[in-house]
C-alpha cells in the first residue's frame, strides 16, 4: 500500500475545506459486527459520500430541495438504487469534512440489525461510485487527514479489541493524547540538545565550545529518564495491557482438565478416568483480577501410545514454552513417577505454580519432596473445591506481580512503541558515551546519534511516514473501522 498525506492541517492548524486535493476513492463498509443486533451502521467516507447518501435515502419529510442538516439524524427510508424500492426504515447522518471522524465527508446510515439489511444497503453504495473499505481504512484516513497520530490509531484498534476495563483505560489514555504529550516532551528536549550540538559544529572549537557536562545532564534528565519511565511502565503494567498466557501441564490423568474447568467455571474440557483423555490443546480465556488470562489445557505428558498422542504431547510442550506462566499439576493420590520428576525438572526455569491435585483423596506422597522446587505450591481438589480459593489467590499474585490495576490516564506502550523507545534509548546512550569519553571532539557523531534517536521516536506517532510501519499497524484492524 502506498500512502500519501493529504488534507493536512497547515501551520495555523487549519485544514482545507475541500475534502482533498488528490481525490481519493469514496469508501463504504458496515461498521457494526456481523450477526444479530438492534442496529447496524453503514459508513461512507470520501468526496462522493454526500451524493451517495442522498441517492440512497428518501427522507420522511420529503421535499425537492432536501439537504441533510450536518450532524443531525434524519429519519427516512433506504432505497434500492435501481428500482427505488424501500429496503428499510433508517436514520441518516451527514458529517461534513473536515469536522468528521475521517476528516472527509462522512455519511452514516443506521439501519435495523441483522446481516441482510446492512449488506443490501452497502451493495447500493457500490453501484454509486463507492468501493468497499479495506480493514482500518476509515482510521487510516483519520491519520492521513491529521486528526489522530499513528499511536492514537493503534489505540482505537486496542479499544475495539479490549476485553477488560484496564485494557480499555490504557487505550483511551493513548487516544486522548497522553502518550503524544510525553513523546513531545522527550522529542523537544532531544531537539534542543541536537540544536546545541549543531550550533557548536558551525563554530571553531577554540572560540565557543559547548558545555558538555550540561549537555550530558540534559540528555540524561530530560531524554533518557522520561524515555525509561515509559519503558519501565510497560513492564510494570504489561499483563493489564496484553493479558497473559497460561498452560496446564502434567502427566496423563493428573487432573489438568478438571482444574481447567474449575477455573473457567464450566465443563469446557472432557474429564474421564482414562489417561490420555485430552489429545489436543484446548484454549479458553477468562478474566482474573482485571487481567485477560488465556489458558491452555494440554495433553498429558508421557510415553505416547500412538501418532495422535505423540502430536498432542508435542503441542503440550509448545504450549508450555509459549506461556508466561505454567500450572504444573501433580496427582497426590498416586505415587510420584519418573515422568512427574521429569516435568518438574523440565519446567524448573519457567515461571510456574505447582498445583497438588486430588487432595480430597488419601495422599500417596509427602509434600516434603517438593521442598527444593522454589515454586509456589498449593493443594487443591477440583472435585470438592478444597483449597481452590487459596490456589486462586496465589495465581492472582503471580499474574499481577502484586501490581494493582492501572489508574485512568496510565500510559502503557505496545510492543512496536517499546521497540522504537529501546532503539532511541540506545542511540542516546551512545551519544552520551561519546560526550563523556571524548568531550568536544566528536560533535558530528553525537549529532548523528541524536538524529537517529529522533527518527525512532517519530516512528511511534507516525510523524515520519513509513509505508511498512503503517501497513503493519493497519493490517491488524477490522473492516469498517
Ligand atoms: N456513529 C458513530 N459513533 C462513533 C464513531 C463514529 O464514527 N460514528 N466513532 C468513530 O469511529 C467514535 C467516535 N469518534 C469520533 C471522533 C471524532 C469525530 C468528529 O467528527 N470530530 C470532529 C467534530 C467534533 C465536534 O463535534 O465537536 C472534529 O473533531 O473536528 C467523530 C467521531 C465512536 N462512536
Ligand atoms: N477425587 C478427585 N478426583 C479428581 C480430581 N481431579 C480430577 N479427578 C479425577 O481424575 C481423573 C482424571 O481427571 P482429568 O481432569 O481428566 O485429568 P487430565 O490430567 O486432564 O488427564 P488427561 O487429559 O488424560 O491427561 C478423572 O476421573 C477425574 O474425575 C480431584 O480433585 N479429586
Ligand atoms: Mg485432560
Amino acid at each position: 500500500m502506498t500512502v500519501q498525506k493529504y488534507n493536512q492541517a497547515d501551520q495555523t492548524g487549519h485544514r482545507p475545506l475541500t475534502a482533498d486535493p488528490s481525490n481519493p476513492d469514496t469508501i463504504a463498509a458496515i461498521s457494526t459486527p456481523q450477526g444479530a443486533g438492534g442496529i447496524s451502521v453503514v459508513r461512507i467516507s470520501g468526496p462522493d459520500a454526500l451524493a451517495t447518501g442522498k441517492a440512497l435515502f428518501e427522507p420522511q419529510a420529503k421535499s425537492p430541495d432536501w439537504e441533510p442538516k450536518p450532524r443531525f439524524m434524519h429519519l427516512g427510508f433506504a432505497l434500492e438504487y435501481n428500482s427505488g424500492e424501500r429496503l428499510d426504515q433508517v436514520l441518516l447522518t451527514f458529517f461534513p469534512g473536515p469536522a468528521s471522524y475521517t476528516t472527509e465527508d462522512v455519511v452514516e446510515i443506521h439501519c435495523h440489525g441483522g446481516s441482510a439489511l446492512a449488506k443490501r444497503i452497502l451493495e447500493q453504495t457500490l453501484n454509486l461510485n463507492c468501493r468497499v473499505a479495506r480493514a482500518g481504512e476509515f482510521t487510516l484516513r483519520a491519520y492521513l487527514g491529521g486528526r489522530i497520530d499513528l499511536s492514537q490509531a493503534e489505540a482505537i484498534s486496542d479499544l475495539i479489541s479490549s476485553n477488560t476495563q484496564a485494557e480499555a483505560r490504557i487505550a483511551l489514555s493513548v487516544l486522548q493524547g497522553k502518550m503524544g504529550h510525553d513523546l513531545d516532551y522527550i522529542r523537544n528536549s532531544l531537539i534542543n540538545c541536537a540544536a546545541e550540538i549543531e550550533a557548536s559544529i558551525d563554530f571553531d572549537d577554540d572560540v565557543t565550545g559547548i558545555d558538555h557536562s550540561n549537555l550530558a545532564f540534559m540528555l540524561e534528565s530530560s531524554v533518557l529518564k522520561p524515555l525509561n519511565v515509559l519503558i519501565k511502565n510497560r513492564n510494570k503494567w504489561l499483563p493489564y495491557r496484553d493479558g497473559i498466557r497460561l498452560s496446564l501441564c502434567g502427566k496423563p490423568n493428573a487432573g489438568k482438565s478438571s482444574l481447567f474447568n474449575a477455573i473457567l467455571g464450566y465443563e469446557r474440557a472432557i474429564v474421564s478416568n482414562l489417561p490420555g483423555t485430552t489429545r489436543d490443546s484446548l484454549e479458553e480465556a477468562c478474566i482474573i483480577s482485571g487481567i485477560t488470562c488465556r489458558f491452555a489445557d494440554t495433553a498429558g505428558l508421557g510415553t505416547p501410545q500412538d501418532e495422535v498422542e505423540a502430536e498432542g504431547i508435542k503441542r503440550a510442550y509448545s504450549q508450555v514454552e509459549a506461556s508466561d506462566l505454567t500450572i504444573l499439576v501433580l496427582d497426590r493420590s498416586q505415587p510420584l513417577t519418573d515422568m512427574d520428576r521429569h516435568i518438574l525438572q523440565k519446567t524448573r526455569n519457567t515461571k510456574r505454580i505447582i498445583a497438588v491435585s486430588k487432595c480430597d483423596l488419601t495422599p500417596a506422597w509427602d509434600l516434603d519432596v517438593l521442598r527444593e522446587t522454589n515454586s509456589p505450591i498449593t493443594k487443591i481438589s477440583s472435585k470438592t473445591l478444597l483449597g481452590f480459593d487459596k490456589f486462586l489467590d496465589k495465581l492472582t499474585e503471580l499474574i499481577t506481580n502484586g501490581q494493582p490495576e492501572p489508574v485512568p490516564g496510565q500510559t502503557v506502550v505496545n510492543q512496536r512503541h517499546a521497540d522504537c523507545l529501546n532503539a532511541a534509548n540506545l542511540q542516546v546512550a551512545k551519544a552520551l558515551n561519546i560526550i563523556r569519553n571524548h568531550g568536544a571532539s566528536y560533535e558530528e557523531l553525537i549529532s548523528l546519534h541524536l538524529e537517529e534517536a529522533l527518527h525512532f521516536l517519530s516512528q511511534i506517532d507516525g510523524q515520519v511516514l513509513d509505508d511498512q510501519v503503517i501497513d503493519a499497524v493497519f493490517s491488524n484492524f477490522c473492516v469498517g473501522k
